[in-house]
């Protein structure tokens, strides 16, 4: 007999683990969610993963588990791939992430609402934050101070020398000093809030699930690859496996990730008809399905610590940068991110990381990732084949509009100020792959940054929110347009990147529609009361 859930959500990644959470605390509704990757049960996480000194995927730690990691290797324009690592496991991104927690910028929302969603305004959003976040800052207006996530940052005993040194070194070139670089709008160097206990990375797998594991009315499934989603007309009615396994659902929930969750909408015959066309499969609903793909790019300025700088017990992400460059001013578009360990062999293949090319010869690099937080430029997730196996093409499309070239080019000189300025340089050898001379020439310093760009691994929009006539996938509830009983809830409806890393954003995102979904459930309920 083919089981029945009343919400199955595909996905146990960064959202997935905050709806099942919140959605399981109706006990009259019965809530599956299927996860690709391993499902970890509490206890069972290893401490590789656990451990928040370094992001345990290739390009990025010593070791780590390519089974955490789907594997995925992007177009440039150029031609070369673009490593790119992506969750495969419970907790997605943020168990095996930075636990960089930063908030977007108070602009962001405003594009939001602009984009046909007046429920998304700042004033909307700041309460979820807050009660998704458990932050050592002072501040009951801005910041929440008894969620299940918990923020940290860096105490200066904690900080590596290279962190603190990255700090003074912004300093001396004029950047302000700021502890809270989550007070709205704050600009200025310091340490970054993050997802952390002490050395501990804490994911939503840890915060939102584990404590709702016990609840008869949820299961939790892990090595569980759905293929696609069951359509009676344009109502949904379940999803099918990449085992063939067909499961009933009353509603479904997807929560893949932003390149992951419009490939299995669009082998489900959800995106653009030219696509579900080619592709020989039947059309449910033609939307723009893996359009809008938003990510933020980096350009890493890379040394080597001289010896006795660095040793490996040091965190490799504590501090940043927030600015807004002249091209966009007040958006927050600029991040300079300090990492003391990025290992340059394990990026990948033929690809190119955030430390560059995969190479045998440089080991041990520490730098400043000069991050565009605000890019204009769009590119698009499409699958090539009905295959669950494949992964989706992925094109991010870097430096496609022109206010990200020239944005791109003043971080670039900003952090190359920063990284030139001691303390921080009498603490790194000489710069690997970039000068004064490049630094100083338009022409040269487009070419390198051409030559370097590199995922941020910040995916969103590829289902945008917005309503369907203004090219919207979903409405601002998550609800897929012209589908009964399917939504999206992940980092795929963010309609404009946020001026952030995009964690943070993401898990207010799910914390919001959970929210009006449990509303909407208890709306239910209590009309049903009433009718008896
Ligand atoms: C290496 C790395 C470092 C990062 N660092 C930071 C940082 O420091 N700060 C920050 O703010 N952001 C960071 N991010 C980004 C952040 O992790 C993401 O924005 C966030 O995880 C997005 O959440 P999500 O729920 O949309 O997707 P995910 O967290 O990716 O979750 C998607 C889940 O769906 C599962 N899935 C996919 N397809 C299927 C399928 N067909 N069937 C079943 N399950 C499926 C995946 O295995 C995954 O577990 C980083 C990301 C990466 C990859």
């Amino acid at each position: 007999m083919t089981e029945k859930f009343d919400y199955v959500i595909v996905g146990g990644g960064a959202a997935g683990c905050i709806v099942a959470a919140r959605l399981s605390e109706n006990t009259d509704s019965s809530i599956l969610v299927l996860e690709a990757g391993t499902d970890y049960a509490p206890g069972t996480t290893p401490e590789g993963v656990l451990d928040a000194k370094y992001v345990p995927m290739r390009g990025h730690a010593p070791t780590f588990n390519a089974g955490h990691d789907w594997g995925l290797i992007a177009h440039s324009r150029g031609g070369a791939g673009i490593s790119v690592p992506q969750a495969r496991l419970i907790g997605g991104g943020g168990a095996i992430n930075g636990g960089i927690a930063l908030r977007g910028a108070l602009a962001d929302y405003k594009e939001w609402v602009a984009f046909g969603n007046p429920r998304w305004s700042w004033d909307e959003v700041l309460p979820f934050f807050k009660k998704i976040e458990n932050d050592a800052a002072p501040g009951e207006d801005i910041h929440g101070h008894d969620g299940p996530i918990p923020i940290n940052r860096a105490t200066d005993e904690e900080l590596a020398p290279l962190q603190a040194a990255f700090i003074e070194s912004a300093q001396a070139t004029g950047a302000p000093y700021v502890w809270d670089l989550n007070a709205p709008n704050a600009h200025g160097v310091g340490p970054v809030p993050q997802t952390r206990i002490g050395g501990r990375r804490v994911s939503t797998a840890e915060s939102h699930l584990d404590p709702a594991r016990n609840r008869p009315n949820l299961t939790v499934r892990g090595n569980s690859l759905v293929n696609r989603l069951l359509f009676d007309g344009t109502r949904i009615v379940g999803v099918e496996l990449a085992d063939g396994t067909v499961i009933d659902a009353g509603e479904v929930i997807v929560a893949a990730g932003a390149i992951l969750t419009p490939a299995i909408l669009q082998r489900s015959g959800v995106g653009p008809a030219e696509l579900i066309n080619s592709l020989g499969t039947d059309l449910v609903v033609d939307l723009p399905v893996g359009d809008n793909l938003g990510d933020h790019f980096s350009i890493p300025l890379m040394a080597v610590p001289k010896p006795g700088v660095w040793d490996e017990n040091q965190f490799s992400l504590q501090t940043a940068y927030r600015m807004s460059t002249k091209a966009q001013p007040d958006s927050l578009d600029g991040q300079l991110t300090m990492f003391t360990y990025l290992n340059a062999r394990t990026t990948g293949e033929g690809s190119r990381g955030i430390a560059g090319e995969g190479t045998d010869d440089i080991e041990n690099v520490a730098g400043i990732g000069c991050v565009l937080n605000k890019p204009r430029s769009l590119g698009t997730v499409r699958i090539s084949t009905m295959d669950p196996a494949v992964l989706p093409d992925v094109d991010p499309n870097y430096l496609d509009a022109q206010v990200d070239r020239e944005a791109i080019r003043e971080l670039v000189r900003v952090g190359w100020n920063v990284f030139t300025a001691k303390p921080l340089a009498d603490m790194l050898e000489a710069p690997l792959g970039m000068d004064a001379a490049t630094i100083n020439d338009d022409s040269a310093l487009d070419a390198a940054i051409e030559e370097k760009a590199a995922s941020g691994y910040h995916f969103t929009g590829t289902c945008l929110m917005a309503p369907a006539e203004r090219g919207g996938v979903v409405d601002q509830e998550g609800r897929v347009h012209g589908i009964d009983g399917l939504r999206v809830i992940d980092a795929s409806v963010i309609p404009t990147t946020p001026a952030a890393n995009s964690m943070l954003t993401t898990y207010m995102v799910a914390e919001r529609i959970s929210t009006m979904i449990l509303d909407e459930m208890n709306s239910r309920a209590g009309a049903g009361m009433a009718a008896r």
